[in-house]
């Protein structure tokens, strides 16, 4: 589904663990459910848009069984291949190398830089499992997330909805775009403190005009010149919406678009991660780290395999961190 053009607004940014940006547009939920159960966006009753639905419905299916990364690695390895001896992601490895194998390089970038991590939830914190319900994160998984919290700003980006990848994480100290980043929450704690401080900035910014007043209301922050002319002045995000967006906004959010002295790393498996693994390559901050066993076309700068090695990486991080202090 093409999100791209979709456009949310604020709509209830007052409420603690409520959208910060709206959901979905009701013109993207025409959804309808074809015999057999499938949801077929605009496929409904008649016999020859069955068969329309059929044949699409038909071809989503192989489509998504010739993407399924279980497929691709066999038909990428062949039986009895191990990655490492194929020619094809020998070569991929060359273009994308691994994230862990080259830590040092990453962290030398990084110093004294601030490092911002944002987290594809399927397939980077928890394995691909064929029940989405039973997609759980591991706890030492969650150990090493809550780890990197304590020392990163850290940001779970998802697919799902943001409360049931929350379900999933558990994590309050984190931050979480859900919906491909178009429903985005922080805790009240983080929020207020980056309220007060775009509250410290906007004041000095309106100190030399007569009658501006800022205020704090907590989850936006308001500058009134109502005593300056007839208006408050309102700011919120006009959306061309995806993950690379929601990226950018939570770097803004956080006051962490700094792109001379902040590294975001985003670690991320699958298509829609590209989006942001683009925007870090095309704004040159950052970095990118795709989960995959097998070669892709991909605008990440690094790779890992699966999530143990995102894992593994994570705790990397915290200990160069910690050694660093
Ligand atoms: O952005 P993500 O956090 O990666 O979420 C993307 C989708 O993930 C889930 O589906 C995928 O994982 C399932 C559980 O392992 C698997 O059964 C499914 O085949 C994968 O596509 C989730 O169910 C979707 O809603 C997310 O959009």
């Amino acid at each position: 589904m093409d999100l791209s053009n979709s456009s949310p607004v604020i709509t209830d940014p007052v409420a603690i663990n409520q959208p910060l940006l709206g959901s979905l547009p009701s013109n993207l939920m025409q959804y309808s459910v074809m015999p057999g159960g499938y949801p077929v966006p605009g496929m409904n009753v008649s016999v020859n848009r069955l068969k329309i639905g059929e044949a699409i419905v038909s071809g989503l299916l192989d489509a998504m069984k010739s993407s399924s990364p279980r497929r691709r690695l066999n038909v990428a390895f062949g039986q009895g291949n191990s990655p490492d001896e194929d020619p094809a992601y020998s070569a991929w490895m060359a273009k994308c190398p691994s994230a862990l194998a080259s830590f040092k390089k990453i962290v030398a970038n990084a110093q004294g830089k601030k490092i911002a991590v944002f987290l594809d939830y399927d397939g980077t914190l928890s394995p691909i499992v064929d029940d989405p319900d039973k997609a759980v994160m591991s706890p030492v998984m969650r150990a090493a997330v809550r780890n990197v919290a304590k020392y990163f700003p850290t940001a779970i980006v998802s697919g799902r909805s943001r409360n049931k990848v929350f379900e999933f994480v558990k994590l309050k100290e984190l931050y979480y775009a859900g919906s491909h980043g178009m429903d985005i929450m922080a805790s009240s704690a983080n929020y207020e403190h980056n309220a007060e401080k775009v509250t410290k900035s906007l004041l000095q910014a309106v100190s030399g005009v007569d009658g501006a007043t800022v205020e704090n209301n907590k989850f936006c922050v308001s500058v009134h010149y109502r005593n300056v002319a007839e208006k408050v002045l309102e700011v919120r995000p006009v959306i061309d919406w995806d993950k690379g967006k929601a990226v950018e906004f939570l770097l803004q959010l956080l006051g962490l678009n700094d792109s001379e002295n902040v590294i975001p790393i985003y670690i991320g498996d699958d298509r829609t991660d590209e989006d942001a693994f683009k925007v870090l390559r095309q704004t040159n901050c950052g970095y990118g780290i795709l989960v995959s066993q097998v070669p892709k076309e991909t605008q990440a700068f690094y790779s890992l395999r699966d999530p143990s090695e995102v894992m593994e990486f994570l705790n990397f991080l915290v200990r160069w961190k910690k050694h660093s202090m």
